[in-house]
């Protein structure tokens, strides 16, 4: 079975795959074996001993129980921006008239902003390629919202995802070409090295602060605000299906679209409910439906898609299953059920 677990000591292999293989735009995991580790340490912690929003990011991994193997990351930071400025570009109006001459232009513009400081972040959502399509990338991201949801005190108030922005064939970033480039005449790919590194407060303190009139920029850069990398399109379907919305606020480096929502709007928060546990050998019914299950643990938490049939008190698990959650008779689970396609 397919499961989400945190992150271990070793699983540092997979934190280096990944982050080669992810390739620039994917920025919270940079490929250096030295700030991976710091991260799988920091997030080793979390789990153990924060308890409040904080600057911590929980990463977990899926692995297949039968094989142990693991083939994705997902993570989410609790809160972003209390230890260092958080910067968008939020895409504003800017009217200029003249009743006397007869005109009238609206103009887009960006501003740079602080606006979703002490926000969660859901970030580093990575499914290795030959391991897509099956549904782990599904689990691997919704998991994260039974962990949210049994453990709120330790997340904001507000969620936001930052989409990797576009990027072309030789990994260049049309937005940053047009812009940031102007202002540090460094490759895409080194800027967004030095962002993942936690040289993104420097970056961004070296950019222009006054509002930028979009139309004044090449077509090329335009183009591309609020545009997500084509192979962060299943990402970002995820989370729209969840409740997430674009609330007109980019990455100031490659202009991706960032996503929010409160956690009540969460599907998966606001519809989880948590029951107590049947070990039962039966094979669950022809009606039972597909839900996202987790135990109601921290560090030890676990998550799993599974077909069953809960009554408002009791669920009735297979021996696999529950084995999968680390569970036992009489234990909570956490559960919601999914939409039909997504947990055969
Ligand atoms: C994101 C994942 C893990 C998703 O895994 P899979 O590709 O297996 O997903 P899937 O199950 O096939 O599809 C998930 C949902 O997306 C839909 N879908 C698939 N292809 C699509 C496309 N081209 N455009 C729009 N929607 C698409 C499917 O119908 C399904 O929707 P339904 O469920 O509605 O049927 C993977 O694609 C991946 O590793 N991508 C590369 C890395 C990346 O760019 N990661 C995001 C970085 S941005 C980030 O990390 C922040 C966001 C975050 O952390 O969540
Ligand atoms: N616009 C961006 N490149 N933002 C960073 C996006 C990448 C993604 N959120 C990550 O976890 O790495």
């Amino acid at each position: 079975m397919l499961r989400v677990r945190p992150i271990r000591a070793g699983d540092a292999g997979l934190l280096q795959q990944i982050s080669r293989e992810a390739g620039p735009g994917f920025t919270s995991l940079p490929d250096n074996p030295e700030l991976l580790n710091t991260k799988l340490r920091q997030s080793i912690d979390a789990f153990e001993r924060t308890h409040e929003p904080a600057p911590v990011t929980y990463l977990f991994v899926l692995e297949d129980t039968e094989t142990g193997e693991v083939m994705g990351t997902s993570g989410v930071t609790a809160a972003v921006g209390l230890d260092a400025p958080w910067y968008h570009y939020h895409i504003g109006t800017i009217v200029h008239a003249s009743h006397e001459l007869g005109i009238y232009n609206e103009f887009r513009t960006l501003y740079l902003c602080n606006d979703y400081t002490g926000s969660s972040e859901l970030c580093s959502l990575f499914l290795r390629p030959d391991s897509r399509g099956s549904g782990g990338g599904g689990l691997l991201s919704r998991a994260r919202f039974l962990f949210m949801a049994q453990h709120p005190e330790r997340f904001a108030d507000r969620v936001i995802a930052e989409m990797r922005g576009f990027t072309d064939h030789d990994d260049s970033n049309p937005f940053w070409e047009g812009l940031g480039q102007h202002f540090f005449s460094m490759h895409y790919r080194k800027a967004d090295f030095l962002t993942g590194s936690g040289n993104k407060v420097v970056i961004a303190e070296l950019m222009p602060r006054h509002p930028i009139y979009i139309h004044l920029l090449p077509e090329a850069a335009q183009a591309v605000i609020g545009e997500v990398h084509p192979n962060t399109r299943p990402a970002c379907q995820l989370l729209k299906s969840q409740g997430f919305r674009y609330e007109n606020y980019v990455d100031i480096f490659d202009a991706g679209p960032t996503l929010a929502a409160r956690p009540e709007e969460i599907h998966a928060i606001a519809r989880s409910r948590c029951v107590e546990v049947v070990i039962d050998s039966t094979p669950p019914p022809a009606s039972a439906r597909p839900f996202l299950i987790s135990n109601t643990q921290c560090e030890h938490f676990r998550c799993t898609q599974a077909r069953v049939q809960p009554n408002l008190k009791r669920v009735h698990l297979l021996p696999e299953v529950a084995a999968c959650l680390d569970v036992s008779a009489g234990d909570q689970v956490r559960l919601v059920s999914l939409p039909a396609a997504a947990g055969s």
